[in-house]
C-alpha cells in the first residue's frame, strides 16, 4: 500500500487556496469543520491528524485555523480543508451573522461537522448537543443532509468518564443518526478513523454509491492501519 508522504498542509486564513494538485482545482475542497467547547482537544486533534503532533499545553485558539490537505476517495485526489474553530458561543443563525463575526467565516458552507466534547466533561457534551440542534436549524437552506459526526475525545481518561459510553453511542447513532466515534489525540487512538469517518459521511451525502476508499496525505504511517 503506497501514499504520498509529502505534507502540503497550509495554515492561514480561509483564503487559502486549494492544492496545485489534487483534484487539479476542479472540485470544491471537502469543508469539515471542527466544533467543540473550550479545552475538549479540537487543536490536538487536527495538528495529531495532520502533523502527528500534540501538545500537553493547552493554548486556547481565539481565531479559527484553517488547514489544507488531502485524500484519496475511491481512487480520486481531494483537497480537504480542515477548519479548527474556537468555542464559539451559538452556530451563526444567517449568513450575516456568519461574516460579521471572523470567527465563524465558513462555517454555515462546511460539508461535515466534527463535534468534539471531551469524555470527562458533561457540560461540553451538553454544548455538542446545543450546536448540533443549532446547525440542523440554521444551515443553508437545500443543503438538507448535513453529515455530522460526534467524537468523544481523551479517551485514555476512560476513569473520569461522565456518561456511559452506551448511552451517548445509543443516542447519538440511533435518535439523532449521527456517527460516532471516541478517541485519544494524546495516544493518537482513532484518528484517522475519525476524518475517514467524516470523510465517508461526505461521501455518501455528496454521492450515494460512494463506499468510500479513503487515504490521507500524510496523515498514514508506519504502525497506523490502513483503511480501504
Ligand atoms: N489526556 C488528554 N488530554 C488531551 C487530549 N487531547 C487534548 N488534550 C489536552 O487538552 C487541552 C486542550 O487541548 P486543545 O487542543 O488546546 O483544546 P481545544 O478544544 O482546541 O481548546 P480551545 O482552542 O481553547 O477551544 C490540552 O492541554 C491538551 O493537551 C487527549 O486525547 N487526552
Amino acid at each position: 500500500m503506497h501514499w504520498p508522504v509529502a505534507c502540503e498542509n497550509r495554515e492561514g486564513g480561509a483564503g487559502g487556496r486549494g492544492r496545485g494538485g489534487g483534484s487539479g482545482g476542479m472540485s470544491p475542497p471537502f469543508k469539515i469543520a471542527v466544533l467543540g467547547a473550550q479545552g475538549v482537544g479540537k487543536t490536538a486533534i487536527v495538528r495529531r491528524f495532520l502533523c502527528d503532533d500534540y501538545s500537553e499545553t493547552p493554548s486556547p485558539n481565539h481565531a479559527r485555523r484553517v488547514y489544507l490537505s488531502a485524500a484519496v476517495l475511491n481512487g480520486h485526489v481531494h483537497d480537504l480543508q480542515i477548519t479548527d474553530y474556537p468555542a464559539i458561543p451559538a452556530f451563526p443563525g444567517s449568513s450575516l451573522q456568519e461574516w460579521t463575526d471572523s470567527c465563524c467565516r465558513g462555517i454555515r458552507s462546511a460539508h461535515v461537522y466534527i463535534l468534539v466534547y471531551d469524555i470527562c466533561c458533561f457540560d461540553s457534551f451538553e454544548y455538542v448537543k446545543t450546536m448540533r440542534q443549532q446547525i440542523l436549524e440554521t444551515r443553508v437552506l437545500g443543503t438538507a443532509e448535513t453529515p455530522i459526526l460526534i467524537v468523544g475525545n481523551k479517551r485514555d481518561l476512560q476513569r473520569g468518564r461522565v456518561i456511559p459510553r452506551h448511552n451517548v453511542s445509543d443516542l447519538v447513532r440511533k435518535s439523532w443518526k449521527c456517527g460516532y466515534v471516541e478517541c485519544s489525540a494524546h495516544f493518537n487512538w482513532h484518528i484517522l478513523l475519525l476524518f475517514s469517518e467524516a470523510l465517508r459521511s461526505v461521501g455518501c451525502s455528496r454521492c450515494k454509491h460512494v463506499h468510500a476508499t479513503i487515504r490521507f496525505q500524510r496523515a498514514l504511517r508506519r504502525e497506523r492501519c490502513v483503511l480501504m
